[in-house]
């Protein structure tokens, strides 16, 4: 197999729901760092009446969509993370277009900025989509996990995405446990510390990547 020749290093940054990686995203942007950003890339690609909504609508019936051609997030969310064969079936459709179109997006950073040094993916599934990466030519120099305790985490989903405990459990339990995100990932970030602490371990952690 052709060995990939690039310049700049790829990072996967994962972790649960709500452990804090769009705020290490959102701080990595602040700096100058291009972050691809897959729940984004996730909205992209179900465009009112696009083929992944059709396929959608084949697939869950006329109540995934709405009349004006969007998916229904709502009921969308209460159907998948209740029932892992639904939530099996949409990741089977999204995942492939999701992976293709940061493909997309990762070549068009590399042709704007040719000279960056790193460029990261924010997946929230990365561990559970790993062989989906690979196949679209995805490895990753390094991959950082984000976490935090689950009742932080579902305390965090009460207050600041107005879900219900029982909604905010089922969407932990959707997810690969932290154990298994950790076996993977060569650095854990512990966002049971505050913002300013836990940003300033990212920051070391990539002066480290960048000097070694
Ligand atoms: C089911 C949907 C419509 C619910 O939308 P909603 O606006 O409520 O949530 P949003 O998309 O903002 O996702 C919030 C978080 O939920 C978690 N999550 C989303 N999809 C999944 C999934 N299939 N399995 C486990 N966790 C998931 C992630 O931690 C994500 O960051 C939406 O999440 C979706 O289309 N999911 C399938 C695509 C997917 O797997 N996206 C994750 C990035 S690849
Ligand atoms: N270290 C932290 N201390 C306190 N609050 C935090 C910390 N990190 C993130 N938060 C807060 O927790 C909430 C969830 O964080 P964030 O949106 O970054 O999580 P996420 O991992 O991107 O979630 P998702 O899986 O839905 O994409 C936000 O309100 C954020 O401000």
């Amino acid at each position: 197999m052709k060995t990939e020749q690039r310049r700049f290093m790829r990072i996967g940054i994962t972790g649960g729901i709500a452990a804090g990686k769009s705020t290490v995203s959102k701080h990595l942007i602040s700096r100058g760092y291009n972050v691809i950003d897959y729940d984004q890339l996730a909205r992209e690609i179900v465009l009112p009446h696009s083929p992944i909504v059709k396929q959608i609508e084949e697939e869950f019936g006329s109540h995934s969509v709405n009349e004006d051609g969007t998916v229904n997030r709502l009921w969308l969310a209460h159907n998948v993370f209740t029932d892992d064969n639904k939530r099996h079936h949409i990741n089977d459709i999204m995942h492939p277009a999701v992976y293709a179109l940061a493909v997309q997006k990762e070549r068009d950073i590399i042709t704007q900025n040719p000279d960056a040094r790193m460029i990261f993916h924010d997946i929230p599934l990365l561990i559970e989509t790993l062989d989906i990466a690979k196949k679209n030519g995805f490895v990753f120099d390094h991959i950082m996990t984000i976490e935090a305790d689950d009742d932080i985490r579902i305390q965090r989903m009460i207050e600041t995405r107005g879900m219900a405990k029982a909604e905010a459990r089922a969407r932990i339990d959707a997810q690969l446990t932290r154990e298994q995100r950790e076996a993977t990932a060569d650095v854990v970030i512990d966002s049971n510390l505050n913002v300013k602490d836990m940003l300033s371990i990212v920051d070391n952690t990539l002066e480290n990547w960048l000097t070694a």
